[in-house]
């Protein structure tokens, strides 16, 4: 087989640390091969020296055999987890955007949409290119991503977290495609923390730990998850059981009826003092816009909210905070960081006040809540008065839940609290939510991953079209009853 891209000793430092240190990285024409590495190893930095994106302090690249130039690194396509596309605009519009088929300034509309379906088509795709994006399940966005690329000549395409958002069924979605453009010869760049994945759809793989490339080779049947992980953290990980029973309070966050119209319908639901409870279903399940909704970040049209049984309604910030509620959104580029602040200073955002006296922080104890966090954690940073963009994705996530952690909060509402966070980091984080479980702080996880909920949650709540469909207790949860569910079934 061929190389269709070859990196040679490329180094890179960000000022005086260094990121990436002689990494040779080697991509079959043809294959899926998976980047893995614990956050902030240096994947995506590797990445945006391949595409050009960062210049490299030393080394070489070869793209289809000759020496990287700007035009062949413009056929290498970054796949980002924030999608690209215009939602008000329709699939073939988004995949003509910057470059119409236009005659004496006036659009060709019947050309772009037959070339474009012929394309889709082509590559074995049932997606109607007049469809709106906004209509697009998760999945399909993805796909006219990697569509988009495709029409612009990509031979090569790296797809960062791309299962991130998507449900068990999308996902299929997504493989069958990244499969079908592998047998045409296109090569794909799988960037993922989910080993799992990349056993079902990886050819071959490369492991980086701090900069270095520590292992690479084939994906064989042989091959484990544990193995994998193993080389990403560089030590055997310990594999001690996460969920512990523990004696549970009254109830501390109650819903009765919550209704909000097109949302979520007539929801009952009940957290206890100490208690960690699920709540899942696929796309469209409602679960982010109900809890927006409790939070007083949007609305609701009727039903209670009760804290410590007693009726509340959440208007502000200020109000989440008095009755101990701590939320941390999903998106985090959208919802989560403060671009312009630094690591400190978002971590610490909502304790500010408390640190302060007189109008002046008290910085001693700023830096002792920052640096307990960014151990028990591990967050990996190298200053943390530098500007949150320049941590990796995953160490983002974790200043995000330390922020929502440090306000001493009784109930800690997270939705999709581990994107992009490594199979090490996320068992540490799932050590320290039972371990503050244990001292009577609740928790309402919003998640897709069952294997989360099965290491973490006393009770789930399965959701369908905005309507509790299910309550399951810890050891009923199983992802055939979750699915049976959440697609509409009934368990018997
Ligand atoms: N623009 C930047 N400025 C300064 N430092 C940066 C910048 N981009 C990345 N870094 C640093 O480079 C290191 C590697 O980051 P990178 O994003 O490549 O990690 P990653 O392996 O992709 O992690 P993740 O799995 O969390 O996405 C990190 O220590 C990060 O802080």
């Amino acid at each position: 087989m061929t190389d269709v891209v070859k990196m040679r000793q490329i180094e890179k430092a960000f000022g005086a640390n260094v990121v990436l240190k002689r990494v040779d990285f080697a991509l079959e024409k043809g294959s899926i091969h998976a980047l893995l590495g614990e956050n902030g190893t240096g994947k995506t930095t590797l990445m945006n020296i391949l595409t050009g994106v960062y210049t490299k302090d030393q080394g070489d690249i070869e793209i289809d055999g000759a020496p990287a130039t700007p035009a062949s690194q413009q056929q290498i396509a970054f796949i980002h987890q924030e999608l690209s596309l215009v939602n008000d605009l329709a699939v073939y519009e988004n995949l003509y955007l910057g470059h119409e088929l236009k005659h004496y300034g006036v659009l060709r509309r019947k050309e772009m949409i037959t070339t474009a379906q012929a394309f889709v088509d082509r590559i074995g795709i049932e997606l109607d290119v007049t469809a709106m994006v906004r209509d697009l399940n998760a999945s399909y966005k993805q796909i006219t991503e990697i569509v988009r690329a495709l029409m612009r000549d990509a031979k090569v395409i790296i797809m960062d977290e791309p299962t991130t958002s998507l449900t068990d069924v999308e996902i299929n979605d997504v493989f069958k495609m990244m499969r079908s453009l592998r047998d045409q010869g296109v090569s794909l760049i799988f960037i993922s923390h989910k080993l799992n994945e990349v056993l079902e759809i990886c050819d071959t793989y490369t492991i980086m730990r701090d900069g270095v490339v520590v292992s690479s080779g084939q994906v064989t049947p042989e091959l484990t998850e544990v193995q994998l992980s193993n080389q990403m953290v560089g030590k055997e990980l310990a594999n001690s059981e996460i969920y512990q029973p523990r004696p549970l309070g009254k109830p501390v966050l109650t819903l009765k009826g919550l209704t909000k119209a097109r949302e979520f319908q007539n929801v009952d639901l009940v957290v206890h003092r100490g208690e960690i409870i699920g709540v899942t279903g696929l796309l469209g399940d409602g679960r982010s816009e109900l809890f927006s909704a409790v939070v007083g970040a949007t609305t609701f049209d009727a039903g209670q909210v009760l804290v410590n049984e007693r009726p509340v309604r959440i208007k502000t910030t200020a109000d989440i905070k008095r009755y101990g509620i701590a939320y941390l959104p999903k998106n985090r580029k959208e919802n989560g960081i403060v671009p312009d602040l630094n690591i400190e200073e978002n971590l610490a955002l909502p304790i500010l006040g408390r640190l302060s006296h007189g109008g002046l922080i008290n910085r001693g104890q700023l830096t002792a809540t920052v640096q307990r966090y960014v151990k028990q954690i591990n967050i990996k940073v190298a200053d943390v008065k530098d500007v949150i963009g320049s941590l990796s994705g995953g160490n983002q996530q974790k200043v995000l839940l330390a922020k929502a952690l440090c306000t001493d909060p009784s109930v800690v509402i997270l939705d999709n609290p581990t994107q992009g966070v490594d199979v090490g980091a996320k068992a540490e984080i799932y050590h320290q939510i039972m371990d503050l479980a244990k001292t009577g702080i609740s928790f309402v996880i919003l998640t897709s991953e069952i294997a989360e909920i099965q290491q973490l949650c006393d009770r789930v709540y399965v959701m369908t079209h905005g309507e509790v469909r299910a309550e399951l207790p810890h050891g009923a949860v199983n992802e055939r009853d979750i699915m049976l569910v959440a697609t509409g079934g009934k368990l018997d």
